[in-house]
């Protein structure tokens, strides 16, 4: 792969001698005491991570500064990818559009997005949990030909609610939700995807996973209550419920895949929680650019930072697409730099973690360049 770096002109703040991230821890300010930190060396794969311009679409763009991707192995995609289809075909999950599940290949984003971890199924895990996330964002939230409709939203998610984390018995009322978390193809995967994440999570970890889902259902049923009521939404606000429903919630699988735990308290400590958010944004906003054309060709059209800045400034798309990688840019800047300040809480999990982090960022972008999910209708 060409280091984009060699032939773009680099950013002139935060980062442009960023080739190496971590190289040298930061001081200057104090070390968070009991917060359940595990000491010692680890020894797993992490390279220095790349923090590069990396050109988009079709290169006429402005770059998106983001680590470069740290392993593009295709082999080892397309196995996680085709373990991926056989759980979807024995679930029923993309009945009659197994091909173009195939074809989009979440197999071969957490490949790409969890570049430390070889195991095909620690891997799988994560293609299963992103698999039934997307399920739900798009048989339910966004995509009107699949039956999404935002009348039905909160309701549909209530019961993907209970699919992740089961009520207890509740007698005739138990067994007629236990019937309806089996009738669907969705919940199903949900309580799939969640039984394969308990097998190698912590209870903590596991708990962090659902109320994270949780959390980002919150966002989705106020795009449904926009869609419904046709309000005009503010990119402001747009961008603050994004915050909660963005690539954070696949990004808490990364420790989880990684085979090692963040300690709860260190995980939501205000300055790494601050950091994980911005990576989960930024990765969001590649999302936006890459899927709003898609997008503005649903009879409902969803929310997406470029069409909503297009129709707040009344400007092109081009534009607003401008707008938006400049600051995803500013967003990762800060990210990388958060990451500097961190290395001084002695945590080889929270180091991990936040390699992990810039690995999810970069083999998020090469994932949404080379997937067809957002250029070939169905
Ligand atoms: C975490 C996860 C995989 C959730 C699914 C929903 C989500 C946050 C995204 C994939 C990004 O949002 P969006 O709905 O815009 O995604 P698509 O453009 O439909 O792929």
């Amino acid at each position: 792969m060409p280091n984009p770096s060699a032939f773009l002109p680099g950013p002139t703040g935060l980062g442009t001698s960023a080739a190496r991230l971590f190289a040298q821890p930061a001081g200057g300010f104090a070390v968070p005491q009991d917060l359940g930190c595990v000491p010692g060396p680890r020894t797993v794969r992490q390279p220095p991570l790349v923090f590069a311009q990396r050109p988009w679409a079709d290169g006429s763009m402005p770059a998106l500064y983001c680590p470069l991707a740290v392993r593009v192995d295709h082999a080892l995609g397309e196995l996680v990818n085709e373990r991926l289809v056989e759980w979807a075909e024995k679930i029923g999950l993309h009945e009659g559009r197994i091909e173009t599940f195939r074809q989009t290949g979440f197999g071969h984003l957490v490949t790409l997005a969890h570049p430390d971890v070889d195991d095909p199924d620690r891997l799988l895990l994560a293609g299963q949990m992103n698999a039934a996330w997307w399920a739900c964002d798009d048989y339910y939230a966004d995509e009107t030909d699949l039956g999404a409709d935002p009348q039905l939203l909160a309701s549909r998610l209530a019961l993907a609610m209970s699919a992740l984390d089961a009520p207890p018995p509740a007698d005739e009322f138990g067994d007629e939700l236990e019937a309806q978390l089996k009738s669907d193809p969705v919940l199903v995967s949900l309580t799939s995807a969640r039984d394969h994440v308990a097998v190698h999570s912590t209870p903590s970890q596991l708990a962090r996973v659902n109320l994270t889902s949780f959390q980002m259902w919150v966002s989705w049923n106020a795009y449904g209550a926009w869609r419904q009521s046709g309000e005009p939404v503010e990119a402001w606000r747009y961008l603050a419920a994004r915050q909660h429903d963005s690539f954070y919630t696949s990004m808490t699988l990364s420790d989880i895949v990684g085979g090692y735990e963040v300690p709860g308290n260190l995980f939501y400590e205000d300055r790494v929680h601050r950091a994980v958010m911005r990576a989960g944004t930024a990765a969001v906003i590649v999302n936006d650019l890459h899927s709003a054309i898609r997008e503005a060709a649903d009879e409902l059209p969803d929310c997406n930072i470029v069409l909503l800045v297009a129709a707040e400034r009344g400007c092109t798309l081009r534009e607003a697409a401008e707008r938006a990688v400049a600051l995803h840019n500013d967003i990762v800047a800060a990210f990388e730099a958060d990451c500097h300040e961190l290395r001084a809480i002695p945590s080889p999990e929270l180091h991990h973690f936040l390699w992990a982090l810039g690995g999810w960022l970069g083999g998020g972008l090469e994932w949404h360049g080379t997937t067809n999910r957002y250029t070939t209708e169905e």
